[in-house]
């Protein structure tokens, strides 16, 4: 007999995360990473996650890229559950993590290689993405040639070659010298103007939650919870690093942070 239910609401959220609490092991030995985590995120927003070391910042992050499940609650996104990895979210990690025997265009292009994807058109869709992050004339360098702010480009360039809607970012800028990072920090937030993609971006650093989000989440201690989420909204135009908004907004931020390790 057809259902005479109402058909389910879609969740038009990009990623939506419901009662979610994760522990790793079990029984007395049990360490609760995560509680009570609601929220919500918009598509094209960029999300960031600052909180105290070990509050549980990449054990989020990796239920949202589907290597680990929740014990409690749902993670969901595009209005589906994850069941696990999927071409639909593109992880950039700490380290580069990329392939020391393949170039830079191979590295680029492994993905779309293993989704079938025709040699001529991932090599165009390879070579755009590597323009996009700056690295067009290192296409045919290896990995161990560039340096690590170039090896971070190319690794952004990797994760985003089967056009994932989603872009999950675990301190991806934390290895590199000041300089590098801030100018990385620049071309992610032009990266993520061109292509409209989510971000979710851990970082330990305030100001540079501050600086790249549109909205900031603060967690607490283990286990973590969320202490605060605020929308970050700029004046057209005008830089983060000097509007005085984003100074109150930092003070703010800082201060949630230095209560929720205390
Ligand atoms: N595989 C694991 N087994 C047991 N405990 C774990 C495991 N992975 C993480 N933890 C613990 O879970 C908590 C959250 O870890 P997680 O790495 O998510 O925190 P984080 O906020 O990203 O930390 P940091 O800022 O230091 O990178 C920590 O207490 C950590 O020790």
């Amino acid at each position: 007999m057809p259902s005479r239910a109402e058909p389910a609401v879609r969740d038009t959220a990009a990623v939506a995360l419901r009662g979610v609490s994760l522990a790793y092991g079990r029984g007395a030995r049990a360490v609760q990473a995560l509680s009570g985590i609601d929220a919500s995120f918009a598509p094209g927003a960029f999300v960031t996650l600052v909180g105290p070391s070990g509050c549980g910042k990449s054990t989020l992050l990796r239920l949202v890229a589907g290597f680990a499940a929740p014990t409690g609650g749902t993670v969901s996104t595009g209005g589906s559950p994850v069941r696990g990895p999927g071409p639909d979210r593109g992880v950039v990690f700490q380290q580069p993590r990329l392939f020391p025997w393949m170039s830079v265009r191979g590295n680029v292009e492994f993905g779309p290689r293993m989704a079938g994807l025709g040699k001529a058109a991932r090599r165009a869709r390879a070579d755009e993405l590597l323009e996009l992050v700056g690295l067009g004339d290192a296409a045919g360098r290896r990995p161990y040639e560039l340096s690590g702010g170039m090896q971070q480009r190319a690794a952004i360039a990797r994760a985003l070659a089967p056009d994932p809607s989603i872009l999950l970012m675990d301190e991806p800028f934390a290895a590199l010298d000041a300089l590098t990072r801030e100018r990385l920090q620049e071309e992610l937030r032009r990266i993520w103007q061109t292509t409209g993609k989510t971000v979710l971006f851990v970082t330990h650093s305030v100001d540079e939650a501050v600086y790249l989000g549109t909205r900031i989440v603060v967690l607490s201690k283990r286990p973590g919870r969320i202490v605060l989420d605020v929308p970050s909204e700029l004046p057209h135009g005008a830089d983060p690093r000097t509007d005085p908004g984003h100074q109150t907004l930092r003070e703010t931020i800082a201060a949630a942070v230095r209560e929720a390790a205390a």
